[in-house]
């Protein structure tokens, strides 16, 4: 059972109950009174997590704990022992003294300051707290505030002991920055592309010339030019606060213009805050969620985060936000420990270490109770564990902001208790929690509801246990009918209401993002290498957890074309003797070229498309689409040569290529044109994959263009003209990879059947010229199909 906390202040003794929220401060409805410089608002809250946190108000100037001041945003009092606690605003402080037990109750004798012979014999134990903060202990250094560093000619910043100034956050890479002094005296500080950037006035930059004065960012450390030689570093309080102000988001609709779906919407949520968002269905939930990710157009009102504008500073807190969608889509074929480890090396900077990676897997696995899941398969998880997993990938950076659409969807009562208890504990360790819930049983859960109506309209926002009472509503079904017919008087109470002036006053003091004197912003090309390298395993990873009957077709499907094309051509294969005419030589051309098409088309058209929503989550989290398709192209590209070099095997354990050649010998030339053929209709694949929207069209798609490739690749229908079809022909890897293997071998010369095709003339030039075709199409293709997943991922509602 959570154990009660006993304040004590000026003598009078408060209980406050662990199964909700408790104010201090000045106002009738605070839990315990206080006078601090006659204020009524409240100046702390208090919140059991497990254990008993204390989270000062932002105005308190000062809080010292048994006489230390304390700069975090939250206090965790995860002892037993009593705790002093001062609160000091101005020149007005107030002392309360925190305790686990009733002191009322407890024998008489010296009561401060407490010694451990005062303290009762055996206090209940609390349930174990979460060992570290949310900002891991492997990384984490202690304290916020400034600090002065001196500078000379260069100066690396960076994560760790190496660097000349150490910032040790999760996206800070281990050589992250430099800062270099210029000839002209002024300095310019330089982004080594590892890390999660380096960012001035809210760009991200590669480069920027600084003036004393002029301010970076890197991880949560600010560093301001204080004149020659001195660098002032501010660490950002742990805790940033979300001001949702005025907030308006429409989607576009199709010829009209756009509608409306959130209509001036306020609010405020703290760090230690989680955050309830209720509505009923097609209320503006997610769509609320969207406007925060940067991904519906917001038409008017202000998003701050952590003092920061999420409209034109979004780069900059990108790293700060995480987002959980409703499904839970990650790889199910791969084990949880794959998910999160492939995760980590997306999300954390490239430069961290695997200790340090498996450290803060640990760590997380430990805290979602998932650390025994480990060798488990995605597909295997129940609903619950999926969720946790899920949870697990967006936490894993450390982010200040996290929001999750309907976590609970599809469990249980006790699995959304359990759920809801985690956001807590998340959101007791320096981090702002929003979620959408269909949930209202276990609202309890969230210390803020913010309720609204149909329409994107605001109906409330403030403490949960007050939301019905506010509304006029016994529970929350009744809500939700009312909510959905959107009250008038609530809505227009709600916009008079002390939420909005707040937000707005908050939104009001933002720091203003002007263009700094110089910068470079470059895509970081390391980071996009770092990410090539970690999908293109991810590919392997899921090759392998295909099966073997799934990888047996991969040899299989080329293998098989190879003996059938075989089977089908002369006793001289693709050649012929002089005086003999090989009429099946064509037929034989024609299946090798189909089998290698095929098979290379055939890794690939599904890929994209089916992976889609994952690849959508992890643009969020900063993995370039550029990267995603260049992965799979490298991984796939590989698979389609080696698919190509069976068929070509297959088939000359059956026949012998012929003698003629052009290039280096017949077997070589043979496997030259198969692999030209797999390897452009790979990219092909790619592209349609990339294009479709659902995995049906892509599988209409895919065959449509099967179906083309086997007509218009030179050896069925005769292209030789200036027809339509041959101009269309032109753009597929059969038709090029089929002339360059007809000019290979001769055809023309060889077989009555060959078509008065220029193209398969048996010239050196001319089947280099086809070869390079063939690689300048794959290149084409995996160029669009990047394009085409770039403008996916971002395309806006
Ligand atoms: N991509 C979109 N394009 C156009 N309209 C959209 C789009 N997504 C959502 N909407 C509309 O915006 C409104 C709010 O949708 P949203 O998904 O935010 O609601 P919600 O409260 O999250 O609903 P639910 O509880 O059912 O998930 C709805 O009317 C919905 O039809």
């Amino acid at each position: 059972m959570p154990e009660p906390l006993y304040v004590t202040v000026r003598g009078a003794v408060t209980r406050l109950d662990p199964t909700r929220e408790h104010s201090i401060g000045g106002a009738e409805s605070c839990d315990v009174r206080v006078d601090v410089a006659g204020l009524s608002a409240p100046v702390a809250r208090l919140r059991h997590i497990g254990h008993w946190m204390m989270i000062p108000d932002p105005g308190v100037e000062e809080t010292t704990v048994d006489g230390e001041p304390r700069a975090e945003a939250v206090i965790h009092l995860r002892s037993t022992r009593d705790v002093k606690v001062t609160l000091r605003l101005g020149s007005s402080s107030v002392d309360l003294t925190l305790s686990h037990t009733d002191p009322a109750a407890a024998p008489p004798g010296p009561t401060a300051p407490p010694t451990p012979a005062a303290e009762p014999p055996t206090p209940p134990a609390p349930k174990p707290a979460p060992p570290v903060g949310w900002v891991p202990s492997t990384l984490r250094r202690d304290g916020t505030g400034t600090r002065t560093h001196a500078i000379g000619a260069r100066t690396v910043l960076g994560n760790g002991p190496g660097a000349g100034i150490d910032v040790p956050d999760l996206g800070v890479a281990a050589e992250h920055a430099t800062l270099n002094r210029r000839p002209d005296g002024e300095f310019e500080i330089r982004d080594a592309g590892r890390g999660a950037g380096t960012f001035v006035r809210g760009r991200r930059v590669m480069w920027a010339r600084l003036r004393p004065g002029d301010s970076f960012t890197i991880g949560y450390s600010t560093f301001t030019l204080d004149g020659p030689g001195a660098l002032r570093e501010t660490r950002q309080a742990t805790g940033a606060t979300l001001v949702i102000s005025g907030l308006c988001a429409a989607y576009r609709t199709r010829g009209s213009g756009s509608r409306p779906a959130l209509q001036e919407l306020s609010a405020v949520l703290r760090s230690g805050e989680v955050l309830a968002v209720v509505g009923p269905s097609g209320a503006g939930k997610s769509t609320l969620f969207s406007a925060l990710l940067g991904e519906v157009e917001v038409t008017a009102g202000t998003l701050l985060f952590s003092g920061l504008d999420l409209a034109t500073e979004a780069e900059q807190i990108r790293h700060m936000v995480a987002f959980v969608p409703q499904r839970d889509d990650l790889h199910d074929s791969l084990t949880v420990g794959q998910v999160l480890h492939q995760a980590a090396r997306l999300r954390l900077a490239p430069g961290t270490t695997p200790a340090e990676r498996g450290a803060r897997i640990q760590e997380i696995a430990r805290h979602l109770e998932i650390d025994h899941l480990m060798r488990e398969r995605i597909r295997t998880l129940s609903g619950g564990e999926r969720k946790r997993v899920s949870i697990g990938v967006e936490i894993l950076g450390g982010p200040r902001l996290l929001m999750l659409d309907e976590p609970t969807s599809g469990l249980d009562a006790g699995r959304t208790r359990s759920v809801m208890r985690l956001l807590r504990d998340i959101a007791g360790n320096d981090c702002t929690v929003a979620v959408a819930t269909h949930s209202t049983d276990q609202l309890d859960g969230a210390g803020k509801t913010l309720v609204i109506g149909s329409k994107g309209r605001p109906l409330y926002f403030g403490d949960t246990a007050s939301a019905l009472d506010a509304l006029g509503e016994d529970d929350y079904a009744d809500l939700m009918l009312t909510a959905h017919r959107t009250p008038e008087a609530a809505a227009a109470s709600f916009l008079d209401g002390p939420v909005p002036r707040e937000a707005a006053a908050l939104a009001g003091t933002r720091r203003r993002a002007d263009p700094p004197p110089s910068l470079r912003p470059e895509p970081p090309r390391r980071r996009v290498l770092h990410q090539i390298g970690v999908l293109a395993g991810r590919e392997l990873a899921l090759l392998r957890a295909r099966g073997p009957l799934a990888l047996a077709q991969l040899p299989g499907v080329p293998a098989l074309g190879g003996v059938l094309a075989a089977l089908g051509a002369s006793p001289d294969g693709l050649g012929g003797g002089a005086e003999e005419n090989n009429t099946p030589g064509v037929q034989a051309l024609t299946i090798l070229i189909t089998a290698c098409v095929f098979a290379g088309q055939a890794i690939t058209y599904s890929d994209v498309v089916s992976q889609l929503p994952i690849l959508h989550r992890e643009k969020r989290a900063g993995v370039s689409p550029g990267a995603v398709i260049a992965a799979k192209a490298l991984v796939f590209g590989v698979l389609a040569v080696l698919q190509a070099l069976i068929a070509a095997a297959a088939f000359r354990l059956v026949r012998p290529p012929g003698d003629a050649f052009l290039l280096v010998g017949p077997d070589t030339d043979l496997a030259l044109c198969l692999s030209g053929a797999a390897l452009a209709s790979m990219s092909l694949g790619l592209l349609i994959s990339a294009s479709a929207s659902t995995l049906e069209r892509a599988v209409g798609l895919a065959t449509t263009t099967a179906i083309c490739q086997v007509a218009l690749g030179g050896g069925l229908l005769d292209l030789s003209g200036r027809s339509p079809l041959s101009a269309v022909s032109m753009l597929l890897p059969s038709r090029w990879s089929s002339a360059a293997l007809a000019a290979t071998t001769d055809m023309r010369e060889l077989s009555i059947t060959a078509p008065a095709d220029g193209l398969w003339d048996h010239r050196t030039g001319l089947m280099l010229t086809e070869l390079g075709i063939l690689l300048a199409l794959t290149a084409v293709y995996a160029c669009a199909a990047w394009l085409v997943l770039r403008h996916r991922l971002a395309r806006r509602s």
